[in-house]
């Protein structure tokens, strides 16, 4: 086993592999990643997976995937393994029946027979007169005998953590600061189920302790679980680590992100040609003030990123704001890379843009494009047969045959200012009468990125054909 510094910082992301990845899953992968990288410490990854019935070795290989594209990259986890393996949770059975019969030894833990429709129904009755819906403790009064003689005819039976009465359970919460939960409102609660598999609090506390993480930053769903975990780890004798609840994400309706609904998904981010700084940028700025307003690499990130300037309240998740950060993404690639880009996300560019051309067709487009999608219409657009849109079929109407013919002389001018010389001295128009319809016949539309770019980029007899293209369409128009 690695010798473990003092003082060490270890974090960890520990999803369960129940569906997509989405960004507020990743937001919390991000701000543990961060708070152990600022730190110089170690971020492991466990995978949650004791609900089987829910769990999934596809959506596993996604969600790891998802995070390394993200480049939030693990010290220790299922596929890099590490000294306190394994760290998938269905593999680490016999751990935690090693901590059930410690608990049952001590007389800490004890089998419950209830039915849990009986126990629904107890707390139902409970809601309804203005009570905690806890535990009633109908098994915890049970003789050693007595239990013992039901567990040997089989009767199913979970096992349940017996809470002390009149404590109070206090933490420091690395975003929320003190909490205090009286432990009466906690009723004894189920650490094993009567299937046999760990209560998630159980596994995921026993589990925190023993692969030695110190700082747990995790979504509030799970602020209800702190106490519960707090006590269990003292009745194992188990360090536990600092827990920070963080508000969660929502979406566009209100309502908190969830796995289970595929709600927006990092896959699809990336899919339609997000890039991961521009994800990370953003989701590091969700709920956490005082961030520098600008671009920020993740060296940088990680030494602003501070849990307890981490807010309250619920983040929205606003996709409209991803833009933004796209765009100083791509501002930071250069032709070569930016081309890159373009055709892993719409390989049809490929065939659309003429060879050798990439790069300079990326770099006349980039001011004009945010996703790949969005250069395969400007590919189409150049390269393309497709039809004018309306405002270019009426600038050119305007402009008339003898202004094609015009530029189609002047074609071969080695740029656009030249040309623009040559047709003006023509036809005797310039400035926006002349670049508008001349920008209709390149490019189908009226507007976009820099003509003279485009000009250059088109080459001789690309401007031939396109001239010639809009020459012939309104000639059929006016037949
Ligand atoms: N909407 C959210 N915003 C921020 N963090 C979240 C959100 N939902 C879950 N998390 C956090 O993501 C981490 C991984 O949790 P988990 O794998 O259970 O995801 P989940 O989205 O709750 O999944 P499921 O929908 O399957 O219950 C946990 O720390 C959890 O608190």
């Amino acid at each position: 086993m690695r010798a473990m510094p003092q003082h060490e910082v270890v974090t960890r992301f520990a999803p369960s592999p129940t569906g997509r990845l989405h960004v507020g899953n990743a937001r919390t992968a991000l701000f543990s990643w961060l708070l152990a990288r600022r730190a110089g410490g170690r971020f492991l990854l466990r995978i949650e997976d004791t609900d089987r019935g829910r769990s999934d070795a596809g959506h596993e290989a996604a969600l790891m995937e998802d995070l390394r594209w993200l480049g939030l990259d693990w010290d220790e986890g299922p596929d890099v393994g590490g000294p306190h393996g394994p760290y998938r949770q269905s593999a680490r059975g016999a751990l935690y029946e090693e901590a059930f019969a410690r608990l049952l030894a001590a007389g800490a833990a004890y089998p419950c027979f209830c039915a849990e429709e009986k126990l629904a129904a107890a707390r139902a009755r409970a809601r309804a007169a203005g009570r905690p819906p806890r535990y009633p403790g109908t098994c915890a009064a049970l003789s050693a005998r007595e239990a013992g003689r039901r567990l040997a005819a089989g009767e199913p039976a979970a096992l349940r953590l017996r809470v002390p009465a009149g404590r109070e359970i206090v933490w420091q919460d690395l975003v929320r600061g003190r909490q205090a939960v009286r432990s009466d409102a906690l009723g004894d609660f189920v650490i094993r189920r009567a299937d046999g598999t760990p209560a998630f609090l159980f596994a995921n506390a026993v589990d925190d302790a023993l692969m030695g993480v110190t700082h747990v930053l995790r979504g509030e769903d799970h602020v209800a679980n702190t106490p519960r975990q707090l006590l269990l780890l003292e009745r194992l004798g188990l360090v536990p680590p600092r827990y920070g609840h963080l508000p969660l994400l929502v979406g566009a309706d209100g309502r908190p992100l969830a796995k289970r609904r595929g709600d927006a998904a990092v896959a699809a981010l990336r899919e339609a040609g997000y890039l991961p700084g521009a994800v990370r940028n953003l989701l590091a700025r969700l709920g956490h003030r005082g961030r520098e307003a600008g671009w920020l690499e993740p060296e940088a990130m990680a030494a602003g990123f501070d849990p307890a300037r981490i807010g309250r309240a619920p983040a929205r998740y606003d996709a409209q704001a991803l833009a933004h950060w796209q765009r100083e993404a791509l501002a930071r690639l250069g032709d070569e890379a930016l081309w890159a880009w373009m055709g892993t996300g719409a390989p049809a560019l490929a065939a659309r843009v003429p060879p050798g051309r990439g790069a300079a067709f990326a770099a006349a487009v980039r001011d004009n494009v945010l996703l790949p999608r969005e250069a395969l219409v400007w590919a189409e657009r150049l390269w393309g047969e497709g039809a004018p849109e309306p405002e270019a079929v009426a600038a050119l109407q305007g402009a008339g045959a003898a202004f094609l013919e015009a530029a189609l002389a002047a074609a071969d001018a080695p740029d656009l200012r030249q040309a623009a010389a040559r047709i003006a001295a023509a036809t005797g128009r310039r400035g926006r009468a002349l670049y508008l319809p001349l920008r209709a016949a390149l490019t189908g539309t009226t507007s976009g990125p820099e003509l003279g770019a485009l000009w250059a980029l088109l080459g001789p007899e690309g401007r031939r054909r396109r001239l010639r293209q809009a020459l012939d369409r309104i000639r059929e128009e006016t037949l």
